[in-house]
């Protein structure tokens, strides 16, 4: 395993990218309503996407309809919810679902319980819960213990902690299997996996990339599989640069029919 603490390579051949959302692609904000991903950043990603024929997905904890938006005006195959949502490349859409009374049930328990608990935020994604404590923090654990209930009172939920959240998602989901979904299909399979994350949640697709002998890249402090790291939200942004360079630059030399191995580089 490479050192974790060493920036990715500039990687050559053909690749396949699943990219997080936040804290990955945009910084931490207060609130998620506040996310944005740069217009230069967006650009980037769709280049990324055109030159890997389409192979570039967002797979992150948010709802795929938040991933449209903070995409737009691109349209990319995405992985929401965890993976309890997914768009392949032919728009076709796979849907894990709660049974309607549970997800009622836990609308109204959630309401209640987090009233309790001055700045905590419910976020309700269909079949997922965000119990949010950026604002209280001081309730932490005892909205961790709220979620942990939940568990116990439904068995199809499973938990899934993550920066000042903790969340409840149908148990059995998580983005290494929408990793794997994908690679299975056309336009990424037979491709090597890229996979950037910086959060709990990353690490099911980390290890899932691993298994594929793929690259794996955390952003941010903290224990992780991923075998590189980069720092922070704007390395990322600025790695996405050099790499796109990069892949132009096989490109041109592949198409002057010269050997793009010898342009692999690194940051
Ligand atoms: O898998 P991701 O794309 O990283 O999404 C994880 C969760 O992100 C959002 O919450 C987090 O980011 C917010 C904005 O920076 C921040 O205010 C919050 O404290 C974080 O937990 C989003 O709201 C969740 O639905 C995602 O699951």
């Amino acid at each position: 395993m490479a050192d974790v603490s060493s920036v990715p390579p500039l990687l050559s051949g053909n690749l396949a990218f699943f990219f997080d959302l936040d804290g990955t692609l945009a910084e931490i904000k207060p609130h998620p309503d506040q996310v944005t991903i740069p217009a230069a950043v967006r650009t980037l990603l769709q280049k990324i996407s055109i030159m890997s024929d389409g192979a570039l997905a967002l797979i992150s904890g948010r709802s795929m309809a938040e991933l449209d938006k903070l995409a737009t005006p691109f349209h990319f195959p995405l992985a929401g919810v965890h993976g309890a949502e997914r768009r392949d490349i032919n728009d076709k859409t796979h849907v894990v679902t709660l049974p309607e009374p549970v997800v009622s049930a836990l609308q109204q328990q959630l309401t209640e319980a987090l009233l309790q608990f001055p700045g905590a935020d419910l976020e309700a994604k269909g079949m997922a819960f965000a119990l949010h404590y950026r604002h209280a923090p001081e309730a932490a654990d005892a909205i961790l213990q709220l979620a942990q209930s939940m568990t116990l009172r439904y068995p199809e939920l499973a938990l899934q902690p993550g920066k000042c959240v903790v969340e409840l998602k149908p148990l059995g989901i998580d983005k290494g299997a929408a990793i794997r979904a994908f690679m299975q299909e056309a336009p990424f399979a037979g491709r090597t996996p890229v996979f950037i994350g910086d959060d709990l949640t990353d690490e099911a697709g980390f290890k899932q990339v691993n298994a594929l002998g793929g690259l794996t890249i955390k952003v941010g402090s903290g224990e992780t599989i991923a075998h590189y790291r980069l720092a922070n939200v704007r390395m990322v942004y600025h790695w996405l640069g050099k790499l796109t360079h990069h892949i132009e630059q096989q490109k041109s030399a592949i198409s002057r029919g010269e050997d793009y191995e010898s342009l692999s580089g690194s940051l």
